[in-house]
């Protein structure tokens, strides 16, 4: 992500020299891309050897294979793509959310409850609380397909347009007490009313986030897990800001105390 950041914002002066951003990005890009390799020459020998292996444990990577439309190196950028996609954006979710909860005991506890239910509910709306306040997302960018008229405003098709969601999710225009983190606003029986598009995480529409239940899902079983066996308790006072770099990622390093509770 720095890679990736001190790269192409800024000047390109990496077309003329490897700068030392372009240098960050370069090795990590060939660290991702010997990984892909790697599980890709596996994936192609399962997709040889027993498709209906591959269609059992890895659907997404049969269906991808299996395009015909889709040259070699569509598929590994492909693959790439969906790799890095759900990398930093899963990590700085779950980091957030077990600082959330060591900053706020009660939704800590009440979350901990919740742990032994099926469903998970409380759990989950601590996740969308998180990327309510901390989204990794900055905005949503489109480019406009159509002539578009907005309030007294005739925008040309091909406009690049940015949706800051991440404004607008904080905002106490649309949710009430905006700044507090308050997992319950997203409970049904708790009947709060929002603009529906004022906290989009995962983005909207046909290009939305593909792993938007992958992400949900993994992440509260991971807090499930750790809320299980541990108590949760900050290092010192934290309070954590996104700093953009791509995506958002936390402005400092969040250290968190989990105190076994199994003793
Ligand atoms: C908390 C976790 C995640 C967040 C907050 C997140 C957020 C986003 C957002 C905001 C977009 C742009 C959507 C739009 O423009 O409307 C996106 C796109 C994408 N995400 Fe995620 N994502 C997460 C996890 C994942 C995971 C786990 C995967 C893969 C397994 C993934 C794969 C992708 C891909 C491939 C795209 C590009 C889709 C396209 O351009 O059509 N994401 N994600």
């Amino acid at each position: 992500m720095e890679g990736m950041y001190e790269t192409f914002i800024g000047p390109p002066f990496w077309k003329i020299f490897k700068t030392a951003g372009y240098k960050k990005l370069e090795s990590s890009h060939q660290i991702i891309y010997r990984i892909m390799e790697k599980h890709l020459k596996n994936v192609t020998r399962m997709h040889c050897q027993s498709p209906e292996k591959l269609i059992a444990r890895q659907p997404f990577m049969y269906t991808l294979f299996t395009n015909e439309q889709l040259t070699d190196d569509d598929k590994v950028m492909l693959s790439m793509e969906i790799f890095l996609g759900g990398i930093d954006t899963t990590a700085t979710t779950t980091a957030l959310t077990l600082c959330y909860l060591a900053q706020n005991e009660l939704v800590q506890e009440k979350a901990r409850k919740d742990a032994t239910t099926k469903d998970m509910s409380y759990i989950r709306a601590c996740v969308k609380e998180t990327l309510r306040l901390s989204p990794t997302a900055g905005a949503n960018s489109r480019f406009l397909a159509r002539d578009t008229k907005f309030d007294d405003y005739l925008i040309p098709k091909g406009t690049l347009l940015l949706a800051f969601s991440s404004v607008t999710s904080c905002d106490k225009k649309y949710f009430k007490n905006a700044q507090s983190y308050y997992p319950d606003r997203w409970l049904r029986a708790n009947n709060e009313e929002f603009h529906k598009f004022a906290s989009l995480p995962f983005g909207y529409g046909p290009r939305m986030c593909p792993g938007k239940r992958l992400a949900e899902n993994e992440i509260a079983i991971l807090l499930k897990k750790i809320l299980q066996s541990y108590k949760l308790e900050l290092e010192a006072d934290l309070n954590v800001g996104m700093v953009y770099r791509m995506n958002r990622i936390p402005d400092r390093p969040i250290n968190i105390k989990f105190i076994n509770t199994n003793y």
